[in-house]
């Protein structure tokens, strides 16, 4: 399938009507805050159904995954325009006591990276109850979309969720990012409740490559606070996700656009696959 057309079948796979038209862009990651009070309760959340029980009005969430300097950053936001979809830098979301470690060269451990990974799927789920109060809001208000779909006589189909760059190296880190894992809450501002895996299915996009492309993509990388000498352990930590659910590999030496077009491919046929069993 053409990659425009995949763009196409996903977001139709995936469309809730008349959550943004194409010219609005993506929703600003930064208007989204961490604080309770700024987001949809909870129950909200956690009792949401798809209104006509269509699964295609499910959001999603894709994060892209791999070692330092693979190119997630590059390759969310490529992915996030593709897709029509917010994208958030994980590592905007980490406390500035692990950022001050990687940037001193220790690497990070699991203790230091589960509440970032509890904060990065509590995000998650609150941009994506978001999308969802702003669709109902849109769907009885007669808002912008509306009005612009009762002129045209179309229906706007968008995809809902979002995209998030984060490493996922282990397994059980994946395990959290899905909403599996049992939140202590330790992480989470008050009144926040723990995630929960059917609030939003999640698919991993892994970038696949060589220790030798790494290393001269990150020396050739001007001002980062994680250095080339950090790339062996998170070779050594990385556990690869190929063979669990819902994961899509990218070779890490191929352009963007070709990554995003394999991307998008992957992720349709998963989908696509995951429909036609619930139906
Ligand atoms: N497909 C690609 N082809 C060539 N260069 C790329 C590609 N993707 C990313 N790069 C370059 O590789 C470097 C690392 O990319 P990027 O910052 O996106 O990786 P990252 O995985 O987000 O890194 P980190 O996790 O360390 O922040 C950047 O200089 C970027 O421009
Ligand atoms: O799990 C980790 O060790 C961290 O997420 C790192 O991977 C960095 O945040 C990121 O890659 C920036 O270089």
């Amino acid at each position: 399938m053409e990659n425009g057309q995949d763009k196409q079948a996903l977001q139709s796979e995936l469309a809730l009507e008349g959550h943004s038209s194409p010219s609005e862009g993506p929703v600003s990651t930064e208007a989204v805050g961490v604080n309770g009070s700024e987001l949809p309760s909870t129950s909200d959340r956690h009792d949401r159904k798809p209104e006509d029980g269509r699964s295609a009005s499910q959001p999603m969430l894709v994060i892209v995954m791999g070692v330092s300097g693979c190119g997630k950053s590059t390759l969310g936001h490529a992915v996030a325009d593709a897709l029509r979809l917010p994208f958030i830098d994980g590592d905007s979301l980490h406390p500035s006591s692990n950022i001050e470690k990687m940037s001193q060269g220790t690497p990070l451990n699991d203790e230091d990276r589960k509440p970032w990974l509890e904060l990065i799927r509590t995000r998650a789920e609150h941009v994506a109850a978001e999308q969802q109060h702003q669709h109902h809001h849109t769907q009885s208000g007669g808002g912008a979309d509306q009005s612009v779909a009762s002129e045209t006589g179309e229906e706007p189909k968008q995809a809902h969720g979002l995209v998030v760059a984060c490493s996922s190296l282990k397994r059980r880190y994946r395990a959290i990012l899905r909403g599996h894992e049992e939140s202590d809450g330790s992480a989470l501002p008050e009144g926040v409740e723990p995630p929960h895996p059917d609030a939003l299915p999640t698919f991993f996009l892994y970038i696949k490559g060589e220790r030798e492309t790494l290393v001269k993509r990150m020396s050739e990388r001007k001002g980062h606070f994680m250095k080339t000498e950090m790339l062996d352990s998170q070779l050594a930590t990385l556990e690869s996700p190929e063979g669990e659910e819902g994961v899509v590999t990218v070779r890490l030496e191929d352009e963007t656009e070709k990554q995003v077009t394999e991307a998008v491919q992957g992720l349709t046929e998963i989908i696509q696959a995951k429909l036609s069993v619930s139906s």
